[in-house]
């Protein structure tokens, strides 16, 4: 079959929207209509050429929802007309990483995920002949994809698709990292680096379990009537603070910061996080994702003397089991999206949504085919 899709052809050019080639789902796959999908800083990232991962032709995007059109031999969990949302963080429920209780990171079909390909080896998408990659494992810019039946969530069909794409990533790893990664407690006291499309996203978690101070920081005054929406209590922009940005939120946060997060991808931004963290016990999430070649760094001493410093990937969320449960959360009210959906856009107008984030002009961009 064809599907309409937005191709990064090459690395640092605008997505070129054209026809592909779509072979049907084979054994353990779906064919998914997407029917709306965000726009993440992270496909940004490799669409810039800074992930080491990042391979050309391929069709980006990975915040998607839509609805299962045909299901491939062997699939039991999924039929059409169910709606759903594809997983860059599968959930097979059957390997060493799964069974161990302890991680969210599936590793069943990591190694062909991250060369652009489905877990036989070979892209289900091509151009004029020339096979086009897959990106972490949704590429959710194309109309129609093939996915993993493991890689799909299967959500309930009241939710709106052009929110509940944001649940696909943003949300879950704003919120998820707060309650499962770093398990904020009540009362404690906050610092967020970056209040972007996830940071909004940890600042709604952290008002959620009941966090007392919520402190957001970012270059962008912008941000600070942003932060304030979803429960941040002060914002700090480090360009206007007055000497040393760590010492600052140390005396702001009496002693330092029972959790920090990092929401940027600047090394040096993940050091002032972990930095600015309370002495004895404080705990840092890095969510940032760093460009290709970079490496963070800290005074072991900062370790010695009982920071901690933490990573997550997609909040720390079981996809199958746990993304059904947010779209519960969202559309119970108990967390918010609408207000973040800065712009609404046709998949022709997609490029438009990456010079909006790069302006700092937009939350979420979600494209509605
Ligand atoms: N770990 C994961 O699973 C995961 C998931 C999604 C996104 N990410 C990553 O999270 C990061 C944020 O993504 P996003 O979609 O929110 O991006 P975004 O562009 O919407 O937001 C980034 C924010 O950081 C601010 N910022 C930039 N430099 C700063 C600095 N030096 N100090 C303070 N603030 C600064 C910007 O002004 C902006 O508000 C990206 O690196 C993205 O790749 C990681
Ligand atoms: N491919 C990059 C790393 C990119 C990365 O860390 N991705 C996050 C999700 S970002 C979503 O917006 C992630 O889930 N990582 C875990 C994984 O990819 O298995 C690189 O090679 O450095
Ligand atoms: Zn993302
Ligand atoms: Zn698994």
């Amino acid at each position: 079959m064809k599907t309409r899709a937005a191709v990064a052809f090459e690395a640092k050019k605008p997505l070129e929207i054209v026809e592909l080639d779509l072979e049907g789902p084979k054994e353990g796959e779906v064919l998914v209509e997407i029917m709306a999908t965000g726009i993440c800083h992270t496909d940004a990232y490799t669409l810039d050429g800074l992930d080491s991962e990042g391979i050309f032709p391929s069709v980006l995007g990975h915040e998607g929802a839509g609805i299962v059109r045909e299901v491939g031999p062997g699939v039991k969990s999924l039929k059409p007309d169910d709606h759903v949302i594809p997983l860059y963080t599968p959930e097979c429920r059957e390997c060493k990483s799964c069974l161990s209780g302890k991680t969210n990171l599936c590793t069943s079909i990591r190694s062909t995920q991250g060369q652009g390909l489905m877990p036989d080896g070979t892209s289900r998408m091509s151009y004029k002949g020339e096979t086009v990659y897959h990106y972490m494992g949704c590429s959710t810019f194309s109309n129609f994809i093939v996915v993993p039946e493991i890689a799909l969530a299967k959500i309930r069909t009241d939710a709106p698709f052009d929110k509940a794409c944001y649940i696909g990533c943003g949300v879950t790893t704003g919120v998820g990292a707060v309650t499962n990664t770093a398990q904020v407690t009540v009362g404690s006291n906050v610092v967020v680096f970056g209040l972007g499309g996830i940071g909004l996203n940890v600042i709604q978690g952290a008002r959620l379990v009941g966090a007392d101070k919520i402190i957001g920081v970012d270059i962008n005054d912008d941000k600070k009537e942003w932060g304030e929406r979803f429960g941040m209590t002060h914002f700090v922009n480090p360009k206007k603070v007055d000497g040393d940005i760590v010492a600052h939120l140390v005396e702001l946060t009496d002693g330092g910061a029972d959790y920090s997060f990092d929401c940027t991808g600047n090394t040096e931004v993940m050091r002032q996080a972990l930095e600015c963290c309370h002495r004895g016990w404080g705990v840092s999430t890095v969510i940032g994702v760093a460009e290709s070649g970079k490496e963070i760094s800290t005074r072991p001493f900062q370790l010695v003397t009982g920071r901690v410093w933490k990573g997550t990937a997609f909040g720390g969320a079981k996809g199958r089991t746990d993304v059904p449960k947010i779209v519960d959360w969202y559309m119970n009210g108990k967390i918010e999206i609408d207000p973040m959906i800065t712009h609404v856009l046709t998949l022709d107008e997609i490029n438009k949504g990456f010079d909006l984030m790069h302006a700092g002009k937009s939350i979420r961009s979600v494209v509605v085919f």
